[in-house]
């Protein structure tokens, strides 16, 4: 099978780039995720909000591959894992980037060399090219060139998560899981991380599954936004989809005392209007 060549397309002719139908995870006798299903489509930002322990972490670990699932589906840029040999499996992991929550780096290694660390998982580059790319990411993340030798105690919050970032985008992936990503910044840090996020889709075509609880992100650089709870996704769609959704903790969320200096709150908020509202203003 050509996974490249796989079809994506669903019935409104969007491209779907990761589908989870039916998904079900558990530990032990409490269920987590029960019949879950969600669509993401390509070169979308998709914010991914919930209350704390709803499982918005179980569900990426379970589309990674890090937990098991008990029942369910899913396809990521139309291929199924549990359908691919090991060389697929590896085709279709270098396909996607992670950045977990708190970076994540390997506090032992530069930056340069966690950037390599899936250069060299993946691929057999000799190490003067290795090193030409890892400048170029980190170019690409905003961070100086003399970041690369840094080792991650000598950077702050803000650099980490670039250069986690630069890490998850080491071998130019088109799906990004990002964890998190703005968790532990400070505001102006936190709106130039979504400001990298949304150029490096607009110029990488990237699509960005974002698991996030910082509504500043929600509104300034997401298109679409799916809901955590009641062990599924209880509602996705635009802002206006969320304010209309009739559920205490959506209700709650949307239209709270914080969300209501953020977001306006009469319909039809598009995007645009959203992100002159938001932390960029
Ligand atoms: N490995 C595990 N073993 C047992 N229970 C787990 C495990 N991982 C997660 N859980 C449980 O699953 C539920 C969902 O956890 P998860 O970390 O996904 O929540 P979350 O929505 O990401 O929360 P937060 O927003 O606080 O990060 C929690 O009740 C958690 O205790």
């Amino acid at each position: 099978m050509d996974g490249q060549q796989a079809e994506t397309r669903n019935d409104e002719g969007r491209d779907v780039v990761l589908s989870a139908r039916g998904v079900t995870v558990g530990f032990g006798s409490k269920v987590v995720l029960d019949n879950l299903n969600l669509d993401i489509y390509r070169g979308e930002i998709l914010g991914f909000v919930g209350a704390s322990g709803t499982g918005k972490s179980v569900l990426m670990r379970t589309v990674l591959r890090l937990l098991p699932r008990r029942s369910g589906n899913i396809k990521i840029l139309g291929q199924d894992f549990d359908e691919l040999d090991e060389p697929q499996r590896n085709a279709l992991d270098m396909r996607l980037g992670v950045l977990f929550q708190q970076g994540a780096l390997f506090s032992s290694l530069t930056v340069k060399e966690n950037i390599q660390v899936p250069m060299r998982e993946y691929l057999d580059l000799p190490q003067s090219l290795m090193d030409e790319l890892a400048q170029l990411k980190i170019r690409l993340v905003g961070l100086a060139a003399d970041a690369a030798d840094k080792y991650p105690s000598e950077l702050s919050g803000g650099m980490i998560k670039r250069a986690a970032l630069a890490r998850a985008l080491a071998l130019d992936p088109e799906l990004v899981f990002l964890d998190e990503p703005t968790s532990g910044l400070d505001p102006i840090g936190a709106a130039e991380f979504d400001e990298l996020i949304a150029r490096l889709r607009d110029t990488l075509g990237l699509t960005v599954y974002m698991v996030t609880h910082d509504l500043d992100s929600l509104f300034s650089v997401c298109d679409r936004i799916a809901v955590l709870g009641k062990k599924r996704v209880m509602v996705e769609g635009t802002i206006d989809d969320m304010l209309a959704f009739d559920d205490p903790w959506v209700q709650a969320y949307f239209k709270g005392k914080r969300a209501r200096s953020i977001v306006p709150q009469s319909g039809h908020a598009g995007k645009d209007s959203l992100a002159q509202d938001s932390r960029g203003k």
